[in-house]
């Protein structure tokens, strides 16, 4: 629900980390390869609304929002706070932003300066900022703490006296000292019991009338995000892939990501919980060498085949995922022979080739093979069992090769876009995301 004019207007937003190279890299002079932590994202957050941004841990979230609020320097990309470009802002109009616009971090517990009294640490942003008078600070952290559901009484007690929960209401209490529009919440309950977050994010929903807040909530966790937000932005590999009303993006969702995300949700329902899950096959390929194409494809179990090729989804998943490992040189080929039949360690001989062959697919493909291409595996395999990884690959990449890895795809405009071929040009030719069940 877009309650206003966008407040905060993200463009093309990339930060990028080179601080991690490692020694062999220097060793070697090899050119350093950053981690794209955020690359290329754009969006836009409404007067009054809650964004959520989503995704598995290491996606890029905090880094988004932290380079978003200018505590991260930007590799490029632009970023608009009611209509001001934030990276070109300086003196007084940068003093204004950073009161303007705050952040509450997910961990109550390493946040607050132990040896800071909690009057002191709800003040310090008013005394850093120059805010009122002495007294009239004094009475505004009074006013905060009750505010958040503390006692003003607590004022001079430290912050191991109390509990996570009511830290994280300091936390929150010392983000609106300074009367700001906008709060980026970065896993404000992550760190929190379960019996506590429904109380803290009912405080945020609270104040967030109050004191007329927009908010983006950074979260891996899609029961708060339902319970929180308007819309949601779900991210991948430092790419957006998908965004909506929250209504829409739970009740229909588009990616196969955003799909994958849901149903690995713990649900209640008996009738729910005995329903086929699409499971995510893999782990997240390294944010220093995306996947070409659509980042999600490595995973994805709706990866598109070419055109006019007659095999079962979950067959043709199986082939990628193939030729992805054959391609990272993920297949051990001496553990295939177990019984010594052959000797495959620095390719088999012409006369093993066969029978290495049969066992190296026996081991790595469970579906049966229409003949056509059981002969297309059987030839990628016998190049592999001599030792010819590429040639193997390539074989493969000849008769397989999908559109998810050659195009990236945008994620368009309107209400609710997603960044999917089978939302795309591509979905004319495909079963299209209408077969799904
Ligand atoms: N200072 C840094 N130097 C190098 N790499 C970094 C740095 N900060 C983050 N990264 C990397 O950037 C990627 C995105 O990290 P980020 O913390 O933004 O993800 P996240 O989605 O917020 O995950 P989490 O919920 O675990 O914090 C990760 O691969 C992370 O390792």
């Amino acid at each position: 629900m877009s309650v206003g004019d966008p407040l905060v207007r993200v463009d093309d937003l990339r930060k990028y980390f080179w601080e991690h190279d490692s020694l062999l890299d220097r060793l070697f002079g090899d050119e350093p390869v950053p981690v794209r932590a955020v690359d290329g994202v754009s969006f836009e957050i409404y007067e009054g609304e809650t964004l959520g941004l989503v995704g598995e841990s290491g996606c890029g979230k905090s880094t988004a929002g932290e380079t978003m609020v200018r505590l991260q320097e930007p590799t490029d990309g632009r970023v608009e706070f009611d209509g001001e470009p934030v990276f070109a802002l300086e003196g007084e109009a940068l003093d204004a932003f950073r009161r303007a616009v705050q952040i509450v971090f997910q961990d109550p517990f390493s946040s607050l300066d132990p040896r800071m009294t909690v009057g002191d640490t709800v003040r310090e942003p008013l005394d850093v900022h120059g805010v009122g008078t002495e007294r009239e600070r004094r009475d505004r952290v009074r006013d905060l703490l009750e505010r958040v559901g503390l006692s003003a009484d607590q004022f001079d007690r430290y912050p191991h006296e109390f509990s996570g929960g009511q830290r994280q209401r300091i936390g929150i209490a010392r983000a609106l000292a300074v009367e700001p529009e906008f709060v980026v919440l970065d896993e404000p309950t992550s760190a929190l019991d379960v019996s506590v977050q429904a109380q803290v994010l009912n405080l945020l929903d609270d104040l967030q009338d109050e004191f007329d807040l927009t908010y983006l909530l950074i979260s891996h966790d899609l029961s708060v995000i339902r319970h929180v937000c308007d819309r949601v932005a779900v991210m991948y590999l430092g790419e957006i892939v998908e965004i909506g009303p929250v209504d829409e993006l739970f009740g229909a969702p588009k990616h196969p990501y955003t799909r994958a995300l849901l149903e690995s949700v713990p649900r209640a329902s008996t009738d729910e919980r005995e329903r086929d899950r699409e499971t995510l096959a893999g782990d997240v390929p390294s944010p220093r060498d995306p996947p070409s194409g659509c980042r999600f494809r490595t995973r994805c179990p709706m990866v598109i085949p070419p055109e006019g090729l007659d095999i079962e989804r979950e067959t043709y998943r199986e082939l990628m995922t193939l030729r992805e490992r054959i391609e990272r040189r993920d297949v051990s080929l001496e553990t295939v022979d177990t019984d010594e039949q052959f000797d495959i360690d620095d390719g088999a001989s012409d006369e093993d080739v066969p029978a290495a062959t049969a066992a190296l697919k026996d081991r790595l493909l469970e579906s049966e093979l229409p003949p056509r291409h059981e002969a297309v595996v059987d030839e990628a395999l016998a190049e592999l069992t001599a030792g010819n990884w590429a040639a193997a690959a390539d074989r493969l990449r000849a008769e397989y090769e999908s559109v998810c890895e050659r195009e990236a795809p945008g994620l368009g405009d309107g209400s609710h876009p997603v960044a999917c071929h089978l939302h795309g040009a591509a979905a004319e030719r495909t079963d299209g995301p209408s077969s799904w069940t």
